[in-house]
């Protein structure tokens, strides 16, 4: 990560015997784009109204450049949020709108109005500035909120959903803009949202949240290929969880007994001994269908239903002596060509490099 810009130390937030935000840790690097994901209610909203200046932190302490924000009103600070409701001024032009940052800021109004111009033509709105807000589209003034977040040249922007009210076509544009902006700007976005789409093409790294607490902070591809914990493989969900007992630990392998037989696990830096439960995970999209083993875990199965997200298709398979459903992924073509029908009997096989322990990655 770069040198760090904000730093978040053992930060709580309390809400009377509630504890929204426990005890958490991590630092945002400058020019950074960090998404905070995590199920309803896990403090993550929270989190960047703290960064925001609207909720005093009840212990511990944000620091932007190595300075304590603690005590500064959110106008006192440089990280402005940017939220789902936009909160833009109904009764005011788009214009004025965008240079409302910078009038509390004592900016004169030629002034305010050529930085607020050259905005809104960045962001591709030069020629509805005169207009007042309402009657511009979701997409627009999802913009003008952006051009009046950026006016002020803030080192951080606070994102809380912004994307959640538009239409899946223009939500994919704005995330195009949006990641460009913030490469060409330079400046660190801190993104909160709900989608795992969005924040695994946009983000740098990504923090789980859960109840209150961060689960796992890393790069899309990394929290993808190796969740931390149960918690994060389930909310990911491209992943099935396995459980056994540890039967050999081999030089690159550990092999366990489970309730489907015998199964080799990647053993990355594990470290339990013969005997031990383990909990393990199977990576989705690296098990192979088919009528014979191709792989040395394999296990029967019956095909039960299948869930399309873009050109890749999940199969959800039902096999027996198994909690969960088996998960694979697919490229369409290849789900085309199996011409499955549900209730289909079929082997399912992956090598020891698609299963992983928990933390266990080298
Ligand atoms: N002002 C408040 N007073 C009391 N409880 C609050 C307050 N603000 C938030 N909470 C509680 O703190 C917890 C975390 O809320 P927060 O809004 O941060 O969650 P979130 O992760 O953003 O959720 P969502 O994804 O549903 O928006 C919730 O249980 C919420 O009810």
């Amino acid at each position: 990560m770069s040198e760090a810009l904000v730093e978040i130390d053992r930060v709580s937030k309390r809400f009377g015997d509630y504890t929204a935000v426990t005890e958490t840790s991590f630092s945002i690097g400058q020019g950074e784009f960090l998404a905070i994901m995590g199920s309803s209610g896990c403090g993550k909203t929270t989190m960047l109204r703290m960064l925001a200046g609207l909720e005093e932190p009840s212990a511990g302490e944000i620091r932007l450049e190595g300075r304590s924000q603690k005590g500064l009103p959110p106008w006192g600070r440089d990280l402005p949020l940017v939220w789902q409701s936009l909160a833009l001024f109904p009764f005011l032009s788009v214009l004025d709108n965008v240079g409302f940052g910078l009038k509390m800021r004592g900016v004169a109004k030629p002034e305010r109005d050529r930085r607020s111009l050259a905005w809104l033509q960045k962001l591709e709105l030069g020629e509805f500035a005169s207009r007042n807000v309402m009657q511009l589209s979701g997409g627009q003034r999802q913009r003008v909120a952006l051009a009046r977040a950026l006016v002020t040249e803030p080192k951080v922007l606070l994102l809380d959903e912004p994307l959640s009210a538009l239409d899946a076509h223009l939500s994919v544009r704005m995330q195009a803009l949006l990641r460009s902006l913030q490469r060409e700007l330079g400046i660190t976005f801190v993104y909160v949202t709900h989608s795992q789409t969005e924040a695994f093409s946009m983000a740098d790294r990504v923090v789980i949240m859960s109840r209150g607490k961060v689960e796992q902070i890393g790069s899309p591809q990394a929290i993808y290929r190796h969740p931390a914990n149960r918690f994060v493989a389930e909310f990911i969900g491209n992943v099935t969880i396995l459980r056994g007992s540890v039967a050999d630990v081999g030089e690159q392998s550990v092999r366990l007994n489970t309730a489907n037989g015998g199964m080799s696990v990647s053993r990355g830096n594990f470290s339990g001994s013969h005997g031990a439960q383990a909990d393990f995970y199977v990576n989705a999209d690296q098990i192979v269908i088919g009528d014979e083993p191709r792989h040395e875990n394999h296990v029967r199965a019956r095909f039960l239903s299948h869930k399309f997200i873009g050109n890749m298709v999940t199969l959800f398979l039902e096999v027996p002596g198994m909690d969960d459903d088996l998960k694979v992924i697919l490229p369409e073509r290849t789900y085309d060509c199996l011409g499955l029908q549900p209730g289909d009997s079929v082997v399912a096989s992956w090598p020891a490099a698609a299963a992983h322990f928990f933390g266990g990655a080298a």
